[in-house]
């Protein structure tokens, strides 16, 4: 179950309010995929290779890996890692659920990596004697996060057809060549070239052909697959020009561009859970079309919290974002049976899940209720399970004025927790912040 769009596609199993994703008829070929996730990144800089640094979280292999073990026609997923990653990458496989993973040790060079990655599906593979030599094979690095279905099918199909194919995009500067004194020789017409990204398939047969015929500099110093097709296998490989979020992680503005991708996705979607008292309702249905004015989708639900038992399939779906507007402090069972609920879900396994607890009352003179204090000790304990627990205690006037510019306020309080998912915040937020929203 993905969010929509979230940094792994915008259509197959993602349901975005009631849309589902294009229904994609799979291939008429075997496909497996190699992931190369051997190198050091050093362009990144620091001391983890950027394919385990975190985003939200959760390593950034974790989900390119999520992205195409969702394509249920993409039948095996093999990650090619360096040897001193090999327990890591096993690691995040048994944590994240990437059931369809085999892990490969990788070589010096991002060809190598690869050559090894298709050796194990190679005759008489011994490594791993599940792993199906597949009719075509998808090489895409472990590095491109945002792959989805469209372009995945694309290439595989025009592979089928020609033997090889990439995706490619605009280029967005110029190409030019330079004299040995480093000055402008020419620059090329950027019109007839483009950037070679990533996926790219081919033919089993016709890569692995090429990768057991290349030379050594081949191995050294390539850099492109479709280059080594045509030298080795006399292929042409199709272009397919992909979606711009094909983008390889590569410097670490890369990364925190892709950690606020994923965040901003996963934002979009947010389910208002009521009490079946009419004030209850009525002041979710006007957080309803205040929310609205700050994402896509909002989905109001009436339940009695503690009878409910199809709780769990009301959370299941595409949102990691609730809000549970009560008329008093929820007590400690309550939350704790909507936190069970929804770490059952298993939806905070990959992502941050938000809960805000509004607890709405009406102005008195009377102090906030004193349970604050318990509230955050417990949304402190329920961050070990990834879920990010918020209180909010509104107290406003009922007249509709005052209610109005109430949920105002609330609805911005509530989008920037949602957006900024900082566990900093997590408990009951200071009276004083709220209070400057009355
Ligand atoms: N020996 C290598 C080198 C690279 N790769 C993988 O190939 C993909 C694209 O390569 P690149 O972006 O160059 O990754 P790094 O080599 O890690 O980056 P850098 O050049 O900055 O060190 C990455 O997923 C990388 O992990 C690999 O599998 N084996
Ligand atoms: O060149 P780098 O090592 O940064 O990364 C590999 C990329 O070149 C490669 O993924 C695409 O250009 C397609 O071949």
């Amino acid at each position: 179950m993905e969010p929509p769009g979230a940094g792994v596609g915008k259509a197959d199993d993602l349901e975005e309010a009631g849309e589902t994703g294009p229904c994609r008829r799979s291939p008429p070929v075997s496909v497996a995929a190699v992931l190369p996730a051997g190198g050091s990144g050093e362009r990144l800089g620091g001391s983890t290779p950027k394919q385990f640094c975190p985003m939200l979280g959760r390593p950034l292999i974790s989900y390119t890996v999520r992205a195409i073990e969702r394509i249920n026609w993409i039948t095996d997923v093999v990650v090619v890692v360096s040897s001193e990653n090999i327990e890591i990458m096993k690691s995040i496989i048994r944590k994240y659920g990437h059931e369809r993973t085999t892990v490969v040790e990788g070589g010096l060079t991002r060809h190598r990596s690869i050559f090894n990655g298709l050796k194990v599906f190679g005759k008489g593979n011994t490594f791993c004697a599940s792993l199906q030599k597949p009719e075509i094979i998808v090489i895409h690095d472990a590095v491109r996060p945002f792959v989805e279905e469209d372009i995945l099918f694309k290439v595989v199909m025009a592979a089928k057809e020609h033997g090889a194919a990439g995706a490619i995009r605009p280029l967005v500067s110029t190409v030019i060549a330079s004299t040995t004194e480093g000055c402008l020789d020419h620059s090329l017409d950027r019109a007839k070239y483009r950037a070679s990204e990533m996926p790219q398939a081919f033919l089993f047969d016709k890569i692995h052909q090429a990768y057991l015929q290349c030379s050594d500099y081949d191995l050294d110093y390539g850099t492109e697959c479709l280059h080594l097709v045509l030298k080795y296998s006399n292929i042409n490989a199709k272009l397919i020009e992909g979606p711009p979020d094909l983008w390889k992680v590569t410097y670490k503005w890369d990364l925190f561009a892709a950690d606020c991708l994923i965040k901003d996705t996963i934002s979009q979607g947010v389910c208002i859970i009521t009490d079946i008292e009419e004030d209850a309702v009525q002041v979710g249905l006007l957080l309803n079309e205040k929310m609205k004015n700050h994402v896509k989708h909002v989905k109001n639900v009436a339940i009695t919290l503690q009878k409910n038992d199809n709780l769990q399939n009301i959370l299941l779906g595409q949102y990691y974002n609730f809000i549970c507007i009560k008329n008093k402090l929820p007590g400690f069972d309550e939350v704790s049976l909507l936190v069970d609920k929804l770490e059952k879900t298993g939806a905070s396994v990959l992502y941050p899940v938000v809960l805000i607890l509004i607890n709405m009352s009406i102005l008195e003179n009377t102090p906030f209720n004193s349970g604050i204090e318990s509230f955050t000790i417990l949304a402190k304990e329920v961050k070990k399970k990834n879920i990010l627990l918020y209180g909010l205690f509104m107290q406003y006037k009922k007249e509709s004025l005052k209610l109005q510019e109430t949920m105002d306020s609330a609805a911005a309080l509530i989008t920037v927790l949602i957006r900024e998912r900082n566990p900093a915040f997590v408990g009951a937020l200071e009276n004083r912040l709220i209070s400057c929203y009355l």
